[in-house]
């Protein structure tokens, strides 16, 4: 049987062969035809070449998640101390780091293969779909199908329409006006245009050039057609070029503060063992013995809980939205850069209205009622909608094809169209003039500029009419135009170049009623302190409008066209873009150049979009939004998809973010300026006393006590006041955080030190090596303690509350604190029972600790640091 068993069906049929096969030759290979397979056709191939997904998207097993998590840079560096330990036989060092080493790795494996599974799961319910046509039998008619992507085999049809993915690697078989977006192939940002028919001869720009096959990653922005599957899985293009992977994104405000933070620790790190060792060789003349104690001190300003906290955190953030609100997250740093959204674009269409437009008016170029208008508009709509196969109608040409009157419609027959594309802003219908034998009528709607400019009208003329528009826009309508030109008969195709020298018609309005919740739910966003932009492609007035109703003040100088986009740099983009709240007449690529352009002005940047023309957008923005009825592309681009069309969903996600980042960040602050604290403390008495200040052993197991109670952050509920401001977290300002906190921690430690002193009568005493261990060791817990429950929260929010998570694990950690050292535990770790008269001593420090670091935290905030914050 020739079927497309033997080789690779992409080499096959796209191939090596300098000229692209032709239709039958494809067809011929496949052991296929125009109608399709049967349904046993299709399940045997099934089996035969497996599901359609890229070997990228399987997921990951155990094992590998553990093996991936070793991987982690702190682990890494953990590995290597430990290792150093090793090898100067320092034994219970190094096996305390293995068991720290250890313990992280499986909790964040575990943690992140539930959330890998309940992600998959997630994902699964904005899975997209192809459309195929199938036969029951041999026999039968074809019947168009929506099916699983995965369950597209070689051999089946396929509809492509405008939104769409290319679910596999396809051979057209007709195609009517089709450009793809294949950038993932090629890194080409411009659609490219795409068409059956059969040609010789080599294409330009390799098999990626070739117009008649459109591959698997690429998406389709305008026109349709009806191809035929030459490959699946990982027999594409796409899978033997990336691996399925597709481009790389720039780095996201997660990547920016979390994983910035993480390298900056790691240098401390790195740096921290050597400088141990200098000063003790330099000031005490100490050897190497003091390795281990530099070791452990390294470790000790590990925060190595940071990857499961960070994974916790995100996948009980995301699991609780889904369920809660159906909003669901695709990636899970998303969660946390929604935490971190100051700035909001939106579209206007289906996102400030409901999309479902009515015809209001149709007007002559004289601003009186024109009936012909919507006639004409009318046939427009229904043959571009017929000749373009499109597979529903855009609520535009629906509204128009309502209004309209049926027997009209029927004096017209349609030889060929132009299917609008948010570039040209232009839909155009060819149809045999009626009782003119030899002649043809072009139909022309779309946007009033786009109309006009290829009109044969007196600038004057041209002026008049866009102040016609104009005017009917400021009113809230949506405003098209409609043109025709009379032309000779002709059987070559019509291109856009044949839209020229047309004659006005008139307009035809449209209302398109406000969404209900849209008003509210921007009011919420303002008072969270995002900014909202609008980015549409509509008119300018008719979009300012539509904001004034909903209650967002727009300045006649906060109104952008993006045609003045262009002249801009990226510096005055951003410039203009802080000051503007409606950037109207954009195109997908405008979209996306002001999304970038408010990024990097330092904005975490949120893009939610429905369309097309959104795609370019929901890719360039930190992160990108679209509701669950937004065409396929637009939800397989967006990071996060919302169950409804609804603005209300998107506060929702966004408190779920700064839940989440909050956690993150308290986390990193408490945990960060305490380990500073400590090691400060550590290297000063290293210095003061003729002993180690603590042994590596005794380092190792507060650490873990530390680590084992922070997890409860994860699990944390934090303050009302978090949830107010993006919650950005700026590596800068975190650093300035632990320096001043961390300096507070260690000032605490060293009057413990003379608290020490003092109750063990004179310095003398303090060569009582265990006694100095076991009460900074029972200092050191407390004051952990002490810092998580007060630096959690501002004082306002430390009142009325239940202890919660936090509470339980710092009042653990006090218990630890005390007992151990009175426990036969503690002498395994070389601690031993204090005299009495500590205790209360012990008790005075830490209340005025306790004071300082609430008069601390009260002037970090008013300094306006506080809980750290958008701009
Ligand atoms: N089917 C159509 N036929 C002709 N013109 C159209 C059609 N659909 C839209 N237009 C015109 O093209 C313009 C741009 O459309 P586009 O789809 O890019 O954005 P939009 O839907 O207006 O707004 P948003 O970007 O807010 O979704 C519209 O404002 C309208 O004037
Ligand atoms: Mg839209």
């Amino acid at each position: 049987m020739p079927g497309p068993g033997s080789g690779s069906p992409v080499d096959a049929v796209a191939g090596r062969a300098t000229s692209a096969p032709t239709v039958l030759q494809v067809l011929r290979r496949l052991d296929s035809g125009p109608r399709g397979l049967t349904e046993a056709q299709a399940e045997e191939r099934a089996v035969r070449f497996g599901a359609n997904t890229l070997p990228a998207r399987c997921e990951a097993s155990w094992p590998r998640l553990f093996v991936h998590s070793l991987r982690d840079p702190f682990t890494t560096v953990l590995l290597c101390l430990g290792l150093v330990s090793a090898a100067v036989a320092s034994w219970g060092t190094a096996c305390v780091i293995l068991l720290l080493v250890a313990v992280s790795c499986v909790l964040r494996a575990s943690g992140e293969h539930r959330a890998d599974r309940s992600m998959a799961a997630l994902r699964g319910l904005v899975a997209t779909t192809a459309t195929v046509l199938r036969r029951a039998e041999e026999g039968d008619a074809p019947v168009a199908r929506e099916i699983p992507v995965e369950e597209v085999v070689p051999g089946d049809v396929i509809r492509l329409g405008p939104g769409d993915l290319v679910p596999a690697d396809v051979r057209l078989l007709r195609a009517y006006g089709l450009s793809v977006h294949q950038a993932a192939l090629t890194g080409e940002s411009a659609p490219v245009a795409k068409a059956a028919a059969d040609t010789t001869g080599a294409a330009y720009g390799g098999v990626f050039g070739r117009p008649q096959m459109c591959f698997q990653g690429s998406s389709v922005v305008s026109g349709t057609g009806t191809a035929i599957v030459v490959a699946t899985g990982r027999r594409t293009r796409f899978a033997a070029a990336h691996g399925g992977l597709g481009a790389q994104r720039e780095p996201s405000a997660f990547d920016r503060s979390v994983h910035g933070i993480s390298w900056i620790l790691i240098r401390f790190m790195l740096l921290t063992p050597p400088l141990v060792l200098m000063v003790n060789a330099a000031l005490r003349g100490r050897g190497l013995e003091t390795l281990p104690f530099a070791v452990a001190v390294a470790v000790g300003l590990t925060p190595e809980m940071l990857p499961v906290i960070v994974t916790t955190c995100l996948a009980r953030g995301a699991s609780l939205l889904a369920r809660a609100h159906g909003v669901i997250v695709k990636r899970l740093p998303a969660l946390h850069d929604l935490g971190a959204v100051d700035v909001l674009c939106l579209d206007k269409t289906g996102t400030l209205t409901k999309d479902r437009p009515v015809v209001d008016r149709a007007l002559g170029p004289d601003g009186e009622d024109g009936p012909e208008v919507l006639r004409w508009a009318a046939v427009n709509a229904w043959w571009t909608l017929q000749l373009a196969d499109l597979p529903t109608p855009d609520a535009l040409d629906e509204a128009i094809l309502d209004a309209a009157d049926e027997d009209d419609l029927m004096a017209y027959d349609g030889t060929a169209a132009i299917p609008f594309d948010p570039v040209r802003r232009l839909a155009t219908a060819v149809v045999r003039t009626p009782g003119r034998l030899g002649s043809h009528t072009l139909v022309v709607k779309g946007a009033v500029e786009a109309v006009l400019v290829r009109c044969a009208v007196t600038e004057d003329e041209r002026e008049r009419l866009l102040a016609l528009a104009a005017h009917q826009a400021d009113a809230g309508l949506r405003v098209l135009a409609v043109a025709t030109a009379e032309r000779p008969a002709r059987v070559r195709d019509y291109t856009p170049a044949d839209e020229r020298g047309l004659t006005f018609q008139g307009f035809v309005t449209l209302r398109d009623a406000l969404a209900p919740t849209a008003a509210d739910a921007l009011k919420v966003l303002a008072d969270r302190g995002v900014a909202v932009k609008i980015l549409t492609g509509d008119h300018p007035k008719t979009a300012a409008r539509a904001c004034r109703d909903l209650g967002i003040p727009v300045a006649s100088d906060s109104v952008f066209t993006a045609d003045r986009v262009d002249g801009l740099s990226d510096t005055e983009l951003a410039h203009a873009a802080a000051r503007t709240v409606v950037f109207a007449r954009c195109t997908p690529e405008h979209k996306a150049r002001i999304a970038t352009a408010l990024r990097s002005s330092g904005h975490t940047v949120g893009f939610l979009g429905d369309g097309v023309n959104d795609l370019p957008a929901l890719r360039a923005a930190d992160i990108g939004i679209a509701p669950r009825d937004a065409v396929a592309i637009a939800r397989e681009a967006a990071d996060v998809v919302l169950a409804e069309k609804d603005l209300t969903a998107i506060d929702r996600a966004i408190t779920a973010g700064r839940h989440s980042g909050g956690n993150i960040a308290t986390y990193l602050r408490v945990t960060l300026s305490s380990n500073l604290g400590n090691v400060i403390a550590m290297l000063t008495a290293g210095l003061l006393l003729p002993f180690l200040p603590m042994l590596p052993v005794q380092v190792l197991a507060q650490n873990l006590c530390f680590d084992a109670a922070q997890l409860a952050f994860a699990y944390d509920r934090p303050h009302k006041a978090v949830l107010r401001r993006p919650t950005r977290l700026r590596p800068r300002d975190l650093l300035r955080f632990i320096a001043g906190f961390g300096a507070l921690n260690a000032v605490a430690d060293l009057a413990t030190f003379a608290v020490l002193a003092f109750t063990l009568h004179g310095p003398d005493a303090l060569d009582d090596e265990a006694v100095f261990h076991s009460g900074w060791f029972t200092e050191n817990l407390l004051t952990q303690a002490l810092v998580m429950l007060l630096l959690r929260t501002g004082r306002r929010g430390a009142e009325g509350r239940t202890p919660g998570t936090v509470g339980w694990a710092a009042a653990a950690l006090t218990v630890v604190g005390l007992l151990v050292p009175v426990s036969p535990l503690g002498s395994f770790f070389g601690l031993t029972p204090l005299p009495v008269l500590y205790y209360p001593l012990l008790g005075a420090v830490l209340a005025l600790y306790a004071a300082a670091l609430m008069a601390a935290r009260t002037r970090y905030e008013r300094l306006g640091a506080g809980l750290r914050v958008g701009p």
